[in-house]
């Protein structure tokens, strides 16, 4: 039988603890290393925040033209004054902190492999390796789905630390509220019904949480931590390392660095199920995750998308005879098995739904 073995990757952490130089699996090639400029550049202004609490109580429009702009320019911005507690952003960034600290084998009762070879979504893990020459990215997750909340996968939520299931909960709550005030004023800038985006989101949608943790890496200088994508989910909100920078945006062709701020960052990202929602109005920008050499990184992301049993595609309100739909139509669950293809060679899902 042909050795497979190659499916079944390593704990990040682990290769990290034990060896020098990165297996070749996680090199970048020439090809890829051309042009790619992993230092990155300086943003040319700082992160747009927005007071999320003035935007939602009186849509205040001097932030209302700061989302905009963000939106258009970036496709990704901060948001202060957004009611969650650094006390709990503190205990969230902890528990994950201390799960990923947790020995391999307590880590491995939680593995997203299942049976020693059948790979899931859920669990603790790397991604998915789809063939013996994909990139590998220098970093372990934990990933869960959070809502429908009677789909939560309990078995997959770690008891260590004892607080992580009520941090999770909680945080996600939390959460929800930021991201419903967010869909909120980008229907209003679209000149929507204020609860039209919102509406997208049944009790059936799916609601992941991602656990991100990048060990230090000895070549930070040929692998990422994250190879480029765009978040295949509507929005997605990204609670960020205080301390170690890493993420970098591209636009035009440059890529950015978002830097690490002293308190936490609440950092939203569209993803690629708002830009075909939005006809392509508001895009999905593709970021990546750049390693450290000496510091371990950790950033907890949120991820919104719809209910997997309907159908995506450009919301009716957006369509008109001058700005017909983009983008063809497809059930979202498919959508999603598509983008697990894509994104392991590096391409973008939204591009092979142009029409
Ligand atoms: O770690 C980060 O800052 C970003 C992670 C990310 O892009 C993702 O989980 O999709
Ligand atoms: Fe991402």
């Amino acid at each position: 039988m042909a050795d497979e073995s190659w499916r079944l990757p390593n704990s990040v952490q682990q290769l990290a603890a034990n060896m020098q130089e990165p297996p070749s699996q996680y090199l970048l090639r020439e090809q890829e290393l051309l042009g790619a400029n992993l230092a990155g550049a300086e943003m040319p202004e700082p992160v747009p925040t927005i007071d999320l609490g003035l935007l939602s109580a009186s849509n205040d429009p001097e932030e209302a033209a700061k989302l905009r702009s963000a939106l258009q320019t970036w496709g990704f911005f901060q948001v202060s004054n957004h009611g969650m507690e650094t006390s709990l952003m503190d205990s969230v960034m902890t528990a994950s902190r201390d799960f990923f600290r947790l020995p391999l084998e307590e880590k491995r009762k939680y593995s997203n492999i299942i049976g020693g070879k059948h790979f899931q979504m859920e669990g603790y893990g790397t991604d998915q390796v789809k063939t013996q020459d994909q990139r590998l990215d220098w970093s372990d997750r934990l990933h869960l789905k959070v809502e429908p909340e009677d789909e939560r996968n309990l078995a997959l939520w770690p008891i260590h630390p004892k607080s992580f299931r009520d941090d999770l909960h909680e945080y996600t709550l939390r959460s929800k509220r930021i991201k419903d005030d967010i869909l909120r004023a980008m229907a209003k800038l679209l000149e929507l019904d204020e609860d039209c985006l919102v509406n997208q989101f049944s009790d059936r949608a799916l609601t992941y949480a991602r656990f991100n943790y990048y060990p230090p890496c000895p070549r930070p200088d040929l692998v990422l931590g994250i190879k480029p994508h765009s978040d295949v989910y509507a929005l997605t909100v990204l609670l960020m390392d205080k301390d170690v920078a890493g993420l970098q945006f591209l636009r035009d062709g440059t890529w950015y660095n978002v830097p690490a701020a002293s308190n936490y960052t609440l950092l939203i990202n569209v993803g690629v199920t708002m830009e075909i929602m939005t006809n392509g109005i508001f895009k999905g920008p593709v970021h990546r995750v750049v390693t450290n050499s000496e510091k371990e990184r950790m950033s907890v992301a949120v991820f919104y998308g719809l209910d997997p049993e309907r159908e995506i595609g450009p919301i009716a309100q957006m369509l008109t005879e001058d700005q017909p739909a983009r983008y063809r139509k497809m059930k979202v669950k498919d959508f999603l098995v598509a983008h697990l293809e894509h994104f392991s060679r590096g391409e973008r899902v939204v591009d092979s739904l142009r029409i």
